[in-house]
């Protein structure tokens, strides 16, 4: 088997490009291209392992067919057009946790630097001037803190706050009062917070609603001489009001690590007083940056070699334990949703999937995943399991996944139901042997068959003649029959109601032959399907 080719195109520690190799993957290192470099070779990988200076833009993911996963060694992942992945099936991984305490410990340095105004002590003290008088600070004890985002970053932040003596408040719509309360931290609004903070600290993503959140508005809401720190995104504070809050007054201090365009080269912000900055550093430790290799590389490799998504952005999660189990719920699902989908008529409104059985046991968002991948392969040609949900949704099709905890026939049971302007259609599979995919039934009837390469799906009159006629064809024909499995409706009745016939043929069955089954006596419905 060919190892899958990860190219890792950032500055990251060593530590990733080992873990590939140990874990079965080829790894090229090669930070710092330009996009037309990276273009011009990313056709070659299934996986690009990045931190924030490769973007990956609509044009690098058109020109890389074979590309299956981009791992953020990082939080962020504004640098990724991840709705174009998803579109182009390719998963979208970070490691949300490896560099937390690295950058919520920058937000209480840049805090800390802040109230003593360190940076410009040490440039003046060092350039012989002794400046004993024009620093003079503010303590942090007793100080209100205001975190505008509680999540991972935000509440270690918060704890160390605490641990400092400050009080802190928090404006996150997403906090309940149950974690305010664990982390012992006030829950407020975010006038509330502007109104009583004594410094104020950024921790959110940016989003359409928290772009420019502290805004010339909300800093004119601000305490006068507030502080200000931005180790989350650039973009989350205007920083043209920015810089009229710091030369007015009305803010006493700002530390950005992060700008609206990076790298910042030039900034209004540059030499403002009371305003400090790093280039980006949130996440520059030796710890982080060991912790984000390692886990970027072992994610990724577990999803090229094992199948095992992990912190996946536009897909569910899936360990590698779990993989190898639900390895044939995905064919048996791929191809019920693939055979439904060539069966049905109509337009598709709803498609509900049922597990039963072992199949209740197993995470239901894959299976539903491969569902769709099988039905919605009828559409496009470039559609996994990646995409299919996006597809679906943008189709406006409606997905229901359903768990029954009772047991039926079998002892593992997939089914999937597409509402169509026509009524409902279901077919239903289970597992031979744990892991041989097997239909057992079509639209309510009863037939056993795997679904494989090229077949015949037949309704006809249930009456004495008809298989011989339908053989007699194909045999005129040249078309040899593989399998051959009978169904009939309703199920466990006599002659003289409607058959099912499904055969597997060893070739693509030519228009010219289904037109003349279509003519056979007692026909109702002939449809060549492929798997
Ligand atoms: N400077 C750096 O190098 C660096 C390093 C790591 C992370 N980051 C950035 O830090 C930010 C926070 O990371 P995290 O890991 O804590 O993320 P997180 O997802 O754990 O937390 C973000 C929090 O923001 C809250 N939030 C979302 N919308 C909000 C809104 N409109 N108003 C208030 N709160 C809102 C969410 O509820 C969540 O609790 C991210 O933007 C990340 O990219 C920067
Ligand atoms: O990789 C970096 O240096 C920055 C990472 C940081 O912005 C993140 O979102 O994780």
């Amino acid at each position: 088997m060919t190892k899958p080719k990860v190219l890792i195109s950032d500055k990251m520690d060593p530590n990733a490009a080992r873990i590939f190799e140990e874990r079965g993957c080829a790894v090229d290192v090669k930070p710092g291209m330009t996009p037309d470099e990276l273009k011009a070779v990313i056709g070659d990988y299934d996986g690009l392992a990045i931190r924030s200076a490769t973007k990956v833009t609509p044009e690098i993911l058109d020109a890389a067919p074979n590309l299956k996963v981009i791992g953020r060694a990082g939080i962020g992942v504004d640098n990724v057009d991840i709705p174009y992945a998803s579109g182009k099936g390719v998963v979208v991984m970070n490691t949300p946790f490896g560099n937390s305490i690295t950058t919520a410990e920058h937000a209480i340095a840049m805090i800390m630097a802040l109230a003593r105004q360190i940076p410009a002590a040490n440039a003046r003290t060092q350039n012989g001037e002794w400046p004993k008088n024009d620093f003079m600070g503010v303590e942090v004890t007793g100080k209100t803190l205001g975190l505008i985002g509680a999540g991972n970053i935000g509440s270690i932040v918060a704890s160390r706050a605490l641990g400092l003596r400050m009080k802190v408040v928090a404006f996150d719509p997403f906090l309940t009062a149950e974690r305010a309360v664990e982390l012992g931290i006030e829950k407020v609004d975010l006038d509330t917070l502007l109104a009583r903070a004594d410094f104020i600290t950024l921790h959110t993503p940016l989003t359409d609603q928290t772009r420019n959140i502290l805004s010339a508005e909300n800093i004119a809401k601000t305490k006068k001489g507030v502080r200000i720190v931005n180790c989350a995104r650039g973009g989350l504070i205007d920083e043209a009001a920015l810089k009229e809050a710091l030369d007015s007054g009305q803010v006493a201090g700002a530390a950005l690590d992060v700008f609206q365009t990076e790298p910042a080269k030039e900034s209004p912000l540059f030499g403002t007083p009371g305003f400090i900055c790093t280039p980006h550093l949130g996440a520059s430790t030796t710890e982080a940056q060991v912790n984000v290799a390692l886990q970027v590389a072992e994610q990724m490799a577990d999803y090229l070699v094992n199948g095992g998504v992990t912190n996946a952005l536009n897909m569910p999660s899936l360990s590698a334990e779990e993989a190898p189990k639900l390895r044939p719920y995905m064919a048996l699902a791929e191809r019920l949703g693939s055979l439904v989908g060539q069966l049905a008529h109509g337009n598709l409104t709803t498609i509900s999937i049922e597990r039963e059985g072992a199949a209740a046991e197993l995470a239901g968002k894959p299976i539903e995943a491969a569902v769709l991948a099988g039905l919605m392969k009828q559409y496009s040609d470039s559609v996994n399991m990646v995409n299919a949900p996006y597809l679906a949704k943008e189709r406006g099709l409606d997905v229901r996944s359903v768990r029954h905890e009772r047991d039926g026939a079998y002892n593992t049971l997939v089914r999937v139901t597409v509402g169509t302007s026509q009524g409902d259609r279901s077919v239903a599979g289970t597992l031979f042997g744990n892991d041989n995919p097997r239909l057992v039934g079509i639209f309510g009837i009863g037939i056993e068959a795997d679904l494989t390469g090229n077949m015949l799906y037949i309704v006809n009159e249930d009456a004495p003649g008809f298989i011989g006629r339908i053989g007699t064809l194909l045999g005129e024909n040249g078309i040899n029959i593989g399998t051959f499995h009978l169904g009939r409706r309703p199920n466990g009745a006599d002659a003289g109601g409607e058959a099912v016939l499904l055969l597997s043929v060893d070739q693509p069955i030519p228009e010219g032959v289904v037109k003349e089954a279509c003519a056979l006596e007692g026909v109702k419905v002939v449809m060549p399907l492929a798997f």
